[in-house]
């Protein structure tokens, strides 16, 4: 059943104001790169299309460049998709190598992703990763590197399941966002709270649970979608849609990482003082939502994830309008 945490109007965000301030303008001096560059690390052979979701959905709310970095399977299949993404094809699961080769396989992957990092602003770990425990190895190799590198990470499905088994890899990094949904939630609060979900008492159990992970960033989904970082705890309630379809998390992925990337530069400009990981999510929650709720309107019933992504231009346009 889904939850409900009792909160009081007092937790709402101002997801307006939020979008508002923090949503760069469009100047012919910038180049390009400059409104946000994404990777996502997620795709095999089963999942191809949380992956794609959450890097279109970066590119679609105004992201300059959107990276997929995915097993060799599912690479022509998201290179099909769209030409907009730039993919690579550089993960393996076990199924489809022999174990000797795996250390030199493994060494590859990280060189590979480490030509690049140092240019994202934001990763997205997780959409349509799988469970292979040798992939997700590699994916641990990415992980501390990002972290070397300070590149914030935005942590989703797949990708939940290897941090809440391997706490380590986000405890103690601001950076890091994890974006639950109501199973995964569950499984991060048994491990880190050794305790069941409490909705009584929802906001202090999210506020003790980012705590407990060294001050991560928790974006709590579901009928509204709850915030914390350990220190302070805010909620988005923005009408989105009764269509439960796959990939709307993916969507929230994806747009996170732009908005946290674009937080993050008005906080170097001091023009925010907030946690830009806090900010992101609250953007990121609304304007999904606000996307969510136009799709509905106009295709009710059918609605699916991929008419809610092609809502989400109208919908920054009318809260930010060029
Ligand atoms: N097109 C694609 O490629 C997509 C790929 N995706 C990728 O799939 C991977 C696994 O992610 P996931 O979300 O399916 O796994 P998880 O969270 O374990 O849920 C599993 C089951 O939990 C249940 N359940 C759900 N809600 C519940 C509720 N409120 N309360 C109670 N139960 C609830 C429900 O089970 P059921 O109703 O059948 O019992 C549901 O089926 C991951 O990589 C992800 O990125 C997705 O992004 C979608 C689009
Ligand atoms: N009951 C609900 N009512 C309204 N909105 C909801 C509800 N549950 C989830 N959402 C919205 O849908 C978004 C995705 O949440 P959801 O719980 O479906 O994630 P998910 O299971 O990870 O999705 P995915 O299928 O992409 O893996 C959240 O941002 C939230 O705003
Ligand atoms: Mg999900």
């Amino acid at each position: 059943m889904q939850s409900v945490m009792s909160s009081g109007p007092s937790l709402e965000a101002d997801a307006v104001s939020i979008l508002r301030s923090i949503i760069p303008g469009l100047e012919s001096t910038k180049h390009k790169g400059q409104a946000g560059k994404i990777a996502v690390v997620g795709g095999c052979r089963e999942y191809t299309g949380a992956p794609y979701f959450s890097a279109i959905s970066a590119l679609k709310i105004g992201a300059d460049l959107s990276h997929v970095f995915c097993t060799k399977d599912a690479a022509p299949v998201i290179k099909s998709y769209s030409p907009e993404l730039i993919v690579h094809p550089i993960l393996e699961e076990s199924y489809s190598i022999r174990d000797e080769e795996k250390s030199s396989i493994a060494a590859k992957v990280i060189a590979e992703v480490e030509k690049w990092m140092e240019r994202f602003d934001c990763l997205v770990v997780g959409p349509g990763l799988g469970r292979d425990p040798f992939l997700l190895d590699c994916v641990s190799n990415i992980m501390k590197h990002a972290r070397e590198c300070n590149v914030p990470m935005v942590i989703d499905g797949d990708g939940l399941f290897l941090v809440t088994n391997s706490l380590d890899l986000v405890s103690g990094y601001p950076l890091a966002v994890l974006t639950p949904n109501v199973n995964e939630y569950k499984r991060l609060v048994q491990k880190v709270l050794n305790s069941e979900v409490n909705d009584q008492n929802g906001t202090d159990q999210l506020l003790s649970l980012a705590k407990g992970i060294g001050g991560v960033t928790v974006l709590r989904k579901g009928k509204s979608d709850f915030i914390s970082d350990g220190k302070t705890a805010c909620a988005v309630s923005i009408y989105g849609s009764p269509r439960r379809c796959g990939g709307q998390g993916d969507i929230l992925s994806g747009s996170v990482a732009v908005f946290l990337s674009w937080a993050r530069q008005c906080a170097a400009k001091g023009e925010r003082s907030m946690n830009p990981t806090i900010l992101g999510c609250v953007a990121g929650s609304a304007l999904l939502r606000r996307a969510a709720s136009l799709a509905f309107e106009s295709k009710k019933r059918s609605t699916l994830t991929g008419d809610i992504i092609e809502y989400l231009g109208r919908s920054i346009q009318e809260i930010c309008p060029v």
